[in-house]
């Protein structure tokens, strides 16, 4: 079983009385690198890239008599969707209802509110309203996205944190408007740029490697840089970055 990462280039936060209409809109891309799921019958124990972990909304799909083997090219909490991945990805294997499991799951533990509807669509997913029923808009795109994961940030306490909320709807609310003026990858870039900038989230080291590469940003919510490219700019772009990653939009 796989699942795509997804990168959130802007947001902003909606939380309703019911769990499953809680959640985001904004717009981020998804890749064609992201979380291989395998189970095995076991105790409940949950490994990512070998390590044992506890992932809270995996926690809550996975069978106790299943063990389960999470792996990726990506770190946890580097904001690229692992933990929506790795729900969405167990939920699938167990469940009919996998969609409103794994986002009510995500929503419950504070580790992602828009992720898992974007996995679940794939391309470059633009959400109109949050939770579910979805309503996105969903733009194919056939460009490359190297990611250069610089560290950490824990989702749960951005999204818990009511003066960062408020920033963050205001901005977020307004890059969705100006996005849907001009719905294109180059304009989300931009958005998602100006979005990192102006909720104050943007990490100063991400922000001196946006000034030398076109069409990029940090992205949502991780300390880790991204870049859309054409293939003709992927050696170039990879000179100049720490620990690239080189993958695809998947649509
Ligand atoms: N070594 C680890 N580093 C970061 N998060 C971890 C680790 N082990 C388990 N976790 C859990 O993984 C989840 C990461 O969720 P989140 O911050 O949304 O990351 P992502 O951006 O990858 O979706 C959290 O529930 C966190 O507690
Ligand atoms: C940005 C975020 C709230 C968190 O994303 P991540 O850190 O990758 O779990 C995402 O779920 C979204 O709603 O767009």
């Amino acid at each position: 079983m796989f699942v795509p990462a997804h990168i959130t280039g802007f947001f902003s936060i909606h939380i309703d009385r019911e769990v499953l209409k809680t959640g985001s809109k904004g717009a981020g891309i998804t890749l064609n690198r992201g979380v291989k799921i395998e189970v095995k019958e076991g105790r409940g124990r949950i490994y990512y890239n070998n390590k044992k972990v506890d992932i809270c909304p995996v926690k809550k799909l996975l069978p106790e008599n299943f063990d389960l083997f999470l792996t990726s090219p990506f770190p946890l909490a580097s904001g690229l969707g692992m933990s929506g991945a790795s729900a969405l990805g167990v939920a699938k294997l167990f469940y009919n209802n996998f969609l409103e499991k794994a986002h009510t799951s995500e929503v419950l533990c504070g580790t992602g509110l828009g992720d898992v509807i974007a996995q679940y669509v794939k391309g470059f997913v633009i959400r109109l309203k949050p939770g579910l029923p979805f309503k996105v808009l969903k733009i194919n795109v056939d460009k490359y996205v190297v990611v250069d994961v610089l560290g950490k940030m824990e989702t749960r306490e951005i999204i818990k944190d009511n003066i960062k909320k408020e920033r963050i709807n205001r901005v977020g609310e307004r890059c969705l408007n100006e996005l849907l003026k001009k719905p294109t990858i180059e304009n989300f870039m931009k958005l998602s740029y100006r979005f990192a900038l102006e909720t104050g989230l943007m990490d100063d080291e991400i922000k001196e490697m946006c000034k030398t590469v076109k069409n990029s940003s940090q992205s949502m919510l991780g300390k880790t840089f991204f870049c859309v490219v054409d293939r003709d700019e992927i050696k170039e772009v990879c000179s100049i970055l720490n620990d690239p990653i080189i993958c695809k939009v998947i649509n």
